[in-house]
């Protein structure tokens, strides 16, 4: 059955321009004027844009004593009701190694994904069967590991293990993305304020201040320089960390930055509500930071310095939340966003002048596939990509309320948000998943593993400049000893 969107202005992350897209199969077989298919989908007075790509979810995430409430089926459609037709996840080994959590976060995702997903591997150790693991991993299609910084005794890891896992990414072709927190300061200043009788939410937000991040991410680029690969830096939250990415980036190194959709919009204040539920609700890492760093984070996506907007979408219910009543260190960590992002950042974004339309694209789409080597297949609309497609209508609006949304999380922090942009229809490979109005449905086991592959372009280039200018061993001549030696 052959498709054709007809009538949409195509909105790509290098240019927006008016034409109908044929769709055969999965895939975008043809672009351009008067183009007929069996089918026909409805775009007049809408854009059409690559389907939105989350590159970073944690959908039934085992943490902190429990599992995240938000599961592969309702998260993966409730991102496409937000336009998101892809999601990455992080698969977390637990002292069974890679392969195990491998086949756990595949095992669930194939049985219950509406929409397309890869994972990232998380590197919570070191040791000979991560060393090993590793490349097997890469073998089953996945170019991404993982580090957290924070969360001291549980998944942090130290310099040497990190540099260790970096030049092992280098060695594999694979890119390491990190959690840029100094997990050594944070676990010091909650102690410091669970002594000081600061139990509530606020503590959780002072004892992680913007230059625990900074320091972090500052550290984690040197790192990655010293062991010759590019680095990601996930949820970038404040100026001090977008400073390091900055400074690094004008001296050539490859560094790719994250702001997440919360930290763009929610400011440090949620944490001083007088409700316990509604600050709690809102308790993630990094915490919300005051107004000036969302000014930087909205001008590092304007200016390129950030390139990626995500979520972090890791949902726990209020009771889960309340884990942490009388000790915030306790309170699982994570907010959800992930049928807003597309919505919210079209509506803070794109209607107020901070992002054009192709920017949009670029940060919620196109520049993530090329970051995770799966581009053109995703993010662009070309003949042979994935008919991943979202009919967006600026036109539509609603106020985002926990009540009508598709995730099954009792509360959305960003509750009472009107937006004005909303997908009219999201196509997964070809398929109408999301019909605005037309009560749409999740289809568990539809979403289909998409496998990455290593090597892409940018670690070339960074081996090649490490080879060409790391510095070379000397053999001394004896005459070039100590006389009398
Ligand atoms: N971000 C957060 O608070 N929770 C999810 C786990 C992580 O990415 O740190
Ligand atoms: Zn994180």
């Amino acid at each position: 059955m052959s498709t054709v969107i007809k009538g949409g202005t195509i909105v790509a992350a290098d240019r927006s321009y008016e034409a109908d897209i044929l769709i055969e199969g999965e895939t975008i077989k043809a672009i351009g004027p008067d183009l007929k298919g069996e089918k026909v989908i409805d775009a007049a007075g809408a854009l059409v844009m690559p389907g939105g790509i989350d590159p970073h979810t944690h959908l039934e995430m085992p943490f902190m004593g429990t599992t995240a409430a938000e599961t592969w089926e309702s998260g993966t459609f409730a991102g496409l009701s937000g336009g998101t037709t892809m999601v990455v996840d992080f698969a977390i080994p637990n002292d069974k190694g890679m392969l195990a959590a491998f086949d756990d976060w595949y095992g669930r995702a194939d049985r219950s994904a509406s929409g397309d997903y890869s994972f990232h591997m998380c590197v919570t150790g070191w040791d000979e069967r991560t060393f090993d693991e590793m490349e097997t991993i890469v073998g089953r299609g996945i170019n991404t590991f993982k580090h957290f910084m924070a969360y001291k005794g549980a998944l942090m890891v130290n310099d040497d293990e990190m540099f260790a896992s970096f030049q092992r990414c280098a060695a594999l072709g694979a890119l390491p993305l990190v959690h840029a927190e100094n997990g050594d300061i944070v676990a010091a200043l909650q102690q410091k304020y669970m002594a000081a009788g600061v139990t509530g939410p606020e503590g959780h937000a002072y004892s992680r201040p913007p230059e625990v991040e900074g320091e972090a991410t500052n550290r984690a680029i040197m790192i990655a320089d010293a062991a010759g690969v590019p680095v990601y830096i996930v949820h970038v939250s404040c100026e001090q960390a977008h400073e390091a990415i900055r400074r690094a980036r004008q001296k050539g190194m490859r560094v790719y930055g994250e702001p997440l959709i919360q930290h763009l919009v929610l400011d440090e204040t949620e944490y001083f509500n007088k409700d316990w539920d509604y600050a709690a609700r809102r308790v993630m890492s990094p915490p919300f930071r005051d107004k000036s760093h969302q000014d930087s984070l909205w001008a590092g996506l304007a200016a390129g310095s950030l390139q990626i907007v995500a979520t972090d979408h890791c949902s726990f219910t209020t009771e889960q939340k309340r884990f942490g009543l009388g000790n915030f260190t306790k309170i699982p960590n994570g907010t959800g966003g992930i049928e807003d992002r597309m919505p919210v950042l079209w509506t803070k974004g794109v209607e107020t002048g901070r992002l054009t339309e192709n920017e949009f694209v670029a940060v919620t789409s196109t520049n993530i596939a090329k970051a995770l080597n799966i581009y053109p297949r995703k993010g662009a609309i070309v003949p042979g990509a994935d008919a991943d497609l979202v009919v967006w209508d600026p036109k539509l609006s609603k106020t985002i309320s926990a009540a009508s949304q598709k995730s099954i999380i009792d509360y959305n922090v960003f509750e009472g948000v009107q937006v004005s942009g909303l997908p009219r229809y999201t196509l997964s490979r070809g398929e109408v998943v999301w019909s605005d109005g037309q009560n749409s449905t999740p289809q568990p086991g539809r979403g289909k593993f998409i496998p990455r592959k290593p090597f892409p372009a940018v670690n070339k280039a960074v081996s090649k400049w490490k080879e060409l200018t790391a510095p070379r061993a000397v053999t001394r001549s004896p005459e070039h000893m100590p006389i009398g030696v």
